[in-house]
């Protein structure tokens, strides 16, 4: 617990702990039918009609949901989450209501790690005094089984005989029916399925699209009504048994920075050369607009050990923040960098051209992305009619800002973005891609 407290922060991810029970399930009902005028309640024994308590209803199941509609993990802050329960069943067969369940949406990227909840972190004390006030009432007289029968039956008011219930167990269990109704209202141990609390098992997901749903914890089922327990000898049931406890399980999620750094920019000027030319991440190159369909990660090493993970992102086209061409699905890797390298290919007739269409996109996606420090990386330097460009563009920076210099009315969103410094490089022949990466890493550690 120490490790993971709610909220706090790990290196370059957020890892959050929490505690998860689905809901208790509904409790079964004890009612008899009014047959012949009959009083229900109070009545000799002879006056009470046939069972008819109907069953609870199911607790909640808790659910963990990607949303990109959240972006932080503020939503779980709590060390114990609780499903609610499911409604007690009534009289008439009518079964109890299941409980709505539990949706905690959490953003995209974020890994969600089940544990089994940890039994030992309660102090033997507990148990200790458990054990002692047990003894206590036993001395009064009432049994410590009875205390244990209240957990798992409700009584007809008045007829609290658990007599009758011990009877009933000792019948049921020589059946295998009755067997199965044991274990179904928690009496003996389940022969189906393992149970949660024993398991050892870590299950890991991955949350990266939105709507996708992991069930953590089910909810408990309802108690049955008293009908189920009427056996030949002693039809009127008087007890009907307790909804059981909802799945427990220990959650970490975990919110993956995806990458720190974000390359973006028209199909074709090269960012997955540029990828491959700083890292080991090998995405496919061609000579084609949309080579790259999926965001893919290159992690750039330094000696020193520090490391910086750099997405590829798929070419930005026009209409991408209503999600044409690749649109939406690469729009939200770039939402959890720090820093935007904004690649543009020296040549094309007017490399910069472009640049504010990109730019457009990423501020009609999410106007806040245009805060991030960006690095305008000119590349292709290599080919011949790269040097009139670059020339041209060089000249303009130095005299302004590079992007005043170059549109003579400066779009609102182009003249508010955060550029740090304008580079050539050539990613085919890796030039100057050493001097880039240590900027990079320089402006990263800076936003950090
Ligand atoms: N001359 C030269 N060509 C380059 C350079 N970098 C990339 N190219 C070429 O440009 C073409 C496109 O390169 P990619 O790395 O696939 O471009 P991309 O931006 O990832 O393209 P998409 O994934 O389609 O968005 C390929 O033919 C590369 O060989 C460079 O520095 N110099
Ligand atoms: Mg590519």
């Amino acid at each position: 617990m120490a490790k993971y407290a709610a909220g706090q922060r790990t290196g370059l991810s957020d890892v959050w702990a929490l505690d998860v029970e689905g809901g208790r399930g509904g409790d079964g009902c004890v009612s008899f039918a009014r047959s012949g005028g009959s009083a229900t309640r109070g009545g000799s024994l002879r006056n009470f009609g046939r069972p008819s308590g109907g069953d609870g209803g199911r607790g909640a199941n808790i659910w963990i949901e990607a949303s990109d509609e959240v972006s932080d993990l503020g939503g779980v802050a709590t060390p114990l989450l609780r499903g609610r329960r499911g409604q007690s069943g009534r009289g008439d067969m009518v079964r109890g209501k299941d409980a709505e369940d539990t949706v905690l949406r959490v953003p995209l990227g974020t890994v969600v790690r089940r544990l089994p909840r940890s039994t030992t972190e309660e102090p033997d004390t507990l148990t200790r005094e458990a054990i002692e006030a047990a003894r206590n009432v036993a001395t009064e007289g009432i049994s410590l089984e009875h205390e244990a029968m209240k957990a798992h039956y409700v009584f007809y008011p008045g007829w609290e005989d658990r007599g009758e219930i011990l009877e009933w167990e000792k019948q049921a269990a020589r059946t295998s029916q009755g067997r199965r109704l044991l274990e179904q209202i928690g009496r003996r141990p389940s022969t189906t399925g393992d149970s949660a609390s024993s398991s050892t098992v870590i299950d890991v997901h991955d949350m990266i699209e939105p709507g996708q749903r992991v069930l953590v914890a089910t909810g408990g089922q309802g108690g049955h009504g008293n009908r189920w327990f009427a056996t030949r000898d002693r039809p009127p049931a008087k007890f009907a048994s307790r909804g059981l406890a909802g799945e427990q399980c220990r959650l970490e999620l975990e919110l993956k920075q995806l990458a720190q750094v974000g390359l973006v920019g028209a199909p074709n000027v090269g960012k997955s050369t540029l990828l491959r030319a700083m890292t080991r991440a090998r995405p496919a190159v061609a000579s084609y607009a949309f080579t790259t369909i999926r965001p893919g990660i290159g992690v750039l090493a330094f000696e020193d050990g520090l490391q910086i993970r750099i997405a590829d992102i798929p070419g930005l086209v026009e209409g991408a923040a209503e999600d044409r061409g690749l649109g939406l699905t690469f729009l939200r890797h770039v939402e959890r960098t720090r820093l935007l390298l904004l690649v543009v290919d020296l040549t094309s007739n007017a490399p910069w051209c472009g640049l504010d269409t990109l730019v457009r996109e990423l501020s009609a996606y999410k106007a806040d992305l245009l805060q991030r420090p960006v690095l305008l990386v000119a590349n292709k330097a290599d080919a011949p009619q790269a040097k009139q460009n670059w020339d041209r563009w060089w000249r303009a920076w130095t005299a302004t800002s590079p992007l005043a210099a170059i549109h003579d009315d400066l779009p609102e969103e182009l003249a508010s973005l955060r550029v740090q410094g304008v580079m050539a490089i050539s990613a085919l022949e890796q030039k100057n891609t050493e001097r880039l990466a240590r900027q990079i890493r320089q402006l990263v550690t800076m936003h950090e």
